[in-house]
């Protein structure tokens, strides 16, 4: 075509002006190094973690403290993905709306290098035990640490981990590629790093922990020894609302910004990062961009989990059931409002305490604000997507405390599992690839409960195991009643809840 622009993405980024519409690195990039490894670059660590680290790098930070990213799916569209970033030298648009200012658009700089696991992960391996990198961290999501729900250990079984405890030096897996790694680093006298985990799970550090040194212990005793003296797992909670990216998006950043990027991200403005200050092999002085270093991490991720995650996982299948796409469409429907105001209101705040200084009301508040925030046209498929995995990290303890009080009323939580059932039997009835695409952790025996004609079934299902709802008979009941009433009439059944 005459006149197209011929130069690459980061020519053309560095030829955008100073203190133009989008905002660039001001760092020198070249003298940038990877001293974090990052497992899992989805989008939410490309709107998190590079983001912060692209402050910290702006703010005259230490340029050891680059990021290399590293991809463990081993798929065509993964390896697409990781020619696209080298294509882009790793850059991309990070746009970031909030539901009352102007949005903007920035060019994180932050990541400098991408390793993508092969034919084998030799090279992944020699990235992470380089002695540069001092933190690994990762997002892969809360089924990738493989805890079984009714032991609470690292599943030994599964199918992929046996294959790499078979071949322990040419692993697939995340935990068995952390342990060839530091087998590497031990034996080459090079020390630990801290594994920093930024998935929504409780305790995600030790989570971490349980699943390196489980694996590790199966390799060689030895090795779980060395990781739990030299490999430090602080945990953390991470938050920022980060939809899946879109090919919209794609089109939008090159319409607003004639950027053409193939890779933009887009978030919310909300932004936070709590975490305890344990660390190995050193940290970027992450104070200075905004991140809390605190001893009581545990009570804000309780607060964000059981406030902001349980009302997502609360709110997308009635949602979904109700033909809503998008999670600020759903909020503002009076109906599931009232739902999941009186699911906070009774089932959730009474039982939580929240850190010394935050109100659970106004945090509450302030999540229901932040997901009525339509520029970001966050998905309630994503929300949806893997309830198996996790459902038991959102959903259970309120219900499991909920439970324990003999006079609970569980009727709230009786219509979300009739819901997800619903929602599981549809996927279902489009086919095994639709079911297997949205729920990769629902195993064989679990969906036959779910898809069984007696909605009480589902309560034996091993991801639920943390409810403690099998065999009890006010919930049976209550969700049988669930379960017929979403079939008549959905608005009917959530009216009847929320009074
Ligand atoms: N998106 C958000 O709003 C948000 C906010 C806070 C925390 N998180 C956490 O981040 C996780 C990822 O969210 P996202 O929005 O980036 O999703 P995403 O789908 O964009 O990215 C997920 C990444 O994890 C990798 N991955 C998934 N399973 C893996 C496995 N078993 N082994 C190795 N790599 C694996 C994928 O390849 C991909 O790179 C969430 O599950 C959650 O725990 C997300
Ligand atoms: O990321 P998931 O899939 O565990 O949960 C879906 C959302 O609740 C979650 O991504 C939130 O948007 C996020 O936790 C906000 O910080």
């Amino acid at each position: 075509m005459p006149g197209a622009d011929v130069r690459s993405f980061s020519e053309i980024v560095a030829d955008l002006p100073d203190g133009g519409a989008v905002s660039v690195p001001h760092y020198d990039r070249a003298s940038v190094r990877a001293g974090i490894a990052h497992i899992g670059v989805g989008n939410f660590a490309r709107a998190h973690l590079a983001r912060y680290i692209d402050d910290y790098l702006a703010a005259g930070g230490s340029p050891r403290w680059g990021i290399v990213g590293i991809g463990l799916r081993n798929t065509e569209a993964a390896r697409e993905k990781a020619r696209r970033r080298a294509d882009q030298d790793y850059l991309y648009t990070l746009v970031e709306s909030s539901a009352d200012e102007p949005r903007s658009a920035r060019i994180i700089g932050s990541i400098v290098d991408y390793v993508q696991l092969g034919e084998d992960a030799e090279e992944v391996l020699e990235r992470l035990a380089e002695p540069s990198i001092g933190i690994v961290s990762m997002t892969i999501t809360e089924g990738g640490y493989r805890i079984a729900e009714e032991t609470g250990q690292y599943d030994l079984g599964d199918a992929m981990i046996a294959k790499d405890l078979a071949d322990p030096r040419a692993p697939r897996t995340v935990f068995g590629v952390l342990t060839e790694a530091m087998r590497r680093r031990r034996d080459r006298g090079i020390g630990g790093v801290s594994v920093v985990s930024c998935d929504n799970l409780r305790h995600n550090g030790e989570t971490a922990e349980l699943a390196l040194t489980s694996h590790a212990h199966a390799v060689d005793p030895g090795l779980a020894d060395w990781i739990r003296e030299n490999v430090s797992f602080p945990n953390s909670m991470v938050d920022r609302i980060v939809p899946a990216a879109t090919p919209e998006l794609v089109d939008d950043v090159a319409r607003t910004w004639g950027l053409p990027d193939r890779l933009p991200v887009l978030a919310e403005t909300h932004l936070q990062w709590v975490i305890e200050d344990r660390f190995m092999a050193g940290r970027p002085e992450l104070e200075r961009v905004g991140v809390s270093f605190r001893d009581d991490v545990w009570e804000f991720e309780e607060l964000k989990s059981r406030i902001l995650n349980a009302s997502h996982v609360m709110l997308c299948y009635p949602a979904l059931l109700l033909g809503y796409s998008l999670v600020d469409e759903a909020i503002r429907d009076p109906d599931l409002a009232r739902y999941i105001t009186t699911f906070l209101a009774r089932d959730v705040q009474p039982q939580l305490a929240a850190p010394a200084g935050v109100s659970v009301t106004d945090y509450a508040d302030e999540v229901l604000r932040r997901f009525r925030n339509a520029a970001i046209g966050d998905q309630l498929t994503r929300i949806a997507g893997d309830g198996a995995a996790k459902l038991p990290t959102y959903i259970s303890p309120p219900t499991a405390a909920l439970v324990r009080q003999n006079d609970a009323d569980t009727r709230r939580i009786a219509l979300f599992l009739a819901s997800y059932r619903k929602y599981v039997r549809q996927l279902a009835a489009q086919g095994d690839e639709t079911l297997a695409a949205a729920e990769p952790n629902l195993t064989p025996p679990d969906r036959r409960l779910l898809l069984a004609p007696a909605p009480e079934r589902a309560l034996a299902s091993t991801f639920l195991a943390g409810f403690g709802l099998a065999g009890h008979d006010r919930f049976t009941a209550e969700l049988r009643h669930a379960a017929e009433a979403i079939e008549t009439d959905v608005r009917q059944a959530l009216a009847e809840v929320s009074a």
